[in-house]
Parts: structure tokens; sequence; C-alpha cells
């Protein structure tokens, strides 16, 4: 028998995953112009498709479609939202989603890739990774791959899952992020200017807090709690500075007792991450946290706990975070 032409072998896909309204409008833009250049380096081996976001959400159910077709990685251009979005792709109904193709290619599995073109790209800091398009077609070219953890969380009265790669926060953090999510416009700055909205009306808030499935403790005047399954939120903030993506745990930072200007004074710590020296604040390793009100008729007198990942506004307390190790492989 003939062996199949090379014309008859399928390649795979490589879908491009795209926000052309991502950093202000200036991801479409540049996709637009960076697309020949990666077709012309990748297109001899993949298939490359391209898939743009039409609004919010729309990321994770065109990441889904992929994996269930076969694709062979996914790749989110733009922030950390649409990275945020094309991880939850991954799973549907709290569980990673299987390809079609499984039963006869069980040991494939869709990568998952980042070209980082938004407004803060905080996971392509713990890389080391710059905003240049051309390294960034570099590195799927190479097409090396590394597992990563991704972070689980289940929140609020219904008990929703979200999946997180970057970090998950909580009460002042989780607010600012909401208000920056307002400010975009100027940037990296934004974060500051959300947290500085945020202390407006904060209080620090006595939780529960349960490590690992131990004892609940009742910790006092909480700031805010940083689950980090990597280093940076916030524009470059090193909030949880021993964090990995690839090491199986999460780190768990504790900020208590902090004013509106501690947080200017200290601003610089938070970048720097020193600021887990600093004796009102407490870093651990854990795997799960739970974290809720101590009373919970604070739920009806206040607006609530905020609670977000990977900067995006999720709800309000309760919450519980949780590491699935080594779930997904990232092209580095
Ligand atoms: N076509 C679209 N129009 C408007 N908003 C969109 C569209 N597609 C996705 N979004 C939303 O935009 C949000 C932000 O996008 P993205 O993360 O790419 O850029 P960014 O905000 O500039 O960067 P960063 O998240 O790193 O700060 C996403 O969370 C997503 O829900």
């Amino acid at each position: 028998m003939e062996p199949p032409s090379h014309e008859t072998i399928r390649k795979q896909d490589y879908v491009f995953i795209v926000n052309p309204n991502g950093a202000n409008g200036r991801t479409g833009d540049s996709w637009k112009k960076l697309l020949p250049k990666l077709t012309a380096r990748l297109g001899n081996n993949w298939n490359i498709s391209e898939k743009l976001t039409a609004g919010p959400q729309h990321a994770t159910q065109l990441a889904r479609e992929a994996i269930r077709d076969g694709a062979a990685a996914v790749i989110a251009v733009g922030g950390d939202g649409t990275l945020h979005e094309v991880v939850n792709g991954f799973f549907e109904n709290g569980k990673p989603i299987e390809s079609k193709l499984a039963d006869s290619f069980p040991a494939q599995k869709t990568a998952l890739g980042l070209i980082p073109m938004g407004t803060g790209s905080d996971f392509a800091r713990v890389f080391g990774w710059n905003s240049d398009p051309t390294r960034a077609i570099d590195r799927l070219c190479k097409g090396e791959k590394k597992k990563v953890d991704v972070g689980q969380v289940i929140y609020g009265k219904e008990r929703k899952k979200r999946f997180f790669i970057n970090v998950a926060d909580l009460h002042l953090s989780a607010k600012a992020g909401f208000y920056a999510g307002m400010h975009k416009r100027i940037g990296n700055l934004s974060y500051v200017v959300g947290a500085l909205q945020g202390f407006q009306g904060h209080r620090n808030r006595d939780l529960k807090i349960r490590v690992d499935g131990g004892k609940w403790e009742t910790w006092s005047e909480v700031t805010a709690i940083c689950v980090g399954n990597s280093k940076y939120f916030g524009g470059g903030m090193k909030i949880t500075p021993t964090a990995d993506p690839s090491s199986g745990d999460l780190e768990v930072v504790i900020i208590k007792g902090y004013k509106w200007y501690d947080f200017l004074l200290k601003l610089h710590t938070l970048y720097l991450g020193s600021h887990i020296r600093q004796k009102n604040v407490t870093s651990m390793k854990v795997r799960r946290l739970d974290v809720e009100e101590v009373d919970d008729s604070t739920k009806e007198k206040y607006p609530g706990t905020f609670v977000q990942a990977d900067g995006e506004h999720l709800g309000f307390l309760d919450a519980s975070f949780s590491v699935i190790p080594a779930a997904i492989d990232f092209i580095r």
C-alpha cells in the first residue's frame, strides 16, 4: 500500500485566541502585524487558526471548542484576562476537557501558549518575558513545554468554580482590582489608583481561615489575602514572591492592619516582594485554603468581601482555594 502523501496528512491546529480590544485596542493592531510573520515561521508545521473574541468569556468558549477538536495548542493573545479565560477553557463543569481524538491518540494533549499583549501581562513576568512578539514566535517555534499547576477557587453562596493561573485574592486587593478595571486607559497605574479607590469605605475585617483542611482560626484585621499560583498581580506587584507555577502548591500571603497610607508608604515593597518580611504580613505554602466571614450577617450588612481571580472580579466570600498540580502543558 502507498504511504500517505504529505498532502493527505492534515497538519494539527495551532489556535490563536485574540482579544482585539486588549490593552485599549493595541492588541488588535499588533496582532494584525504579527500574523503574517507568525504564519511564515510556523505555517509549514502547523495549521494556523485565528479566533477573535467578541466579548467577555468568549475566549473560554473558543478554547473549549479548539481542545475538543484536538488542537495541538491554544495560544492566548492578549492580557492576563484573556489568558485567564483561555485557561478556564481547559475545563468544563469543573473537569478537564477531553479531545474527541483522545481514544485514538491518548498521549496527545492540547498545550497552552501565550503571546503577552495586555496592560499588565503579569503571568509572562514569572518567566522573565518581555512584550516583544518576535520572541513569542521563537518560543512557539521551539515548542518546549513545561507542566504548570492551575489554581481553583470555589466561591459565593452558589459555590461557583473558577480556575486561575496567576493569583486569586480577596478583600482590599480584590476590590482594588474591581476599580482598576475602570481605569485601564492609564496602564499599570490603574492598579494603584484602583487600590486607593478601594480604600474608600474599606474596613480591615476579621476572617475565619482554614489551612489544608486543619482547624478553623480567626485572623483579626485582615486587609487582603492573596493566593498565588504564580508571583505577580496588579501590573508587576510581586505579591506572592515565593510562588512557583510548577511547585504543586500555592503561596498564601495574608496582609493585616494596613491603612491607605501604609499602602502608599510600603508600595515599593509590594513591587520588590519584600513585604512578606513585614511583621503584619504572613506567607505560607498550602495546597488548600478556606476563608469564611466570622459573622455571616456581615454579608448582609456590608457589600461583602470581594473575591477575584487573575484580576477578574468573581463575587464575594466564602471562598475555597486549592491547587491542581501539573494540570496544563505550557509552551515556554
Ligand atoms: N472583543 C472584546 N471586547 C471587549 N472586551 C473583551 C473582548 N474580548 C475579551 N474581552 C475582555 O477584556 C478583558 C481584558 O482583556 P485582556 O486581559 O486581554 O487585556 P488587558 O485588560 O489590557 O490586560 P491585563 O488583563 O493584562 O491587564 C478580558 O477579561 C475579557 O473578558
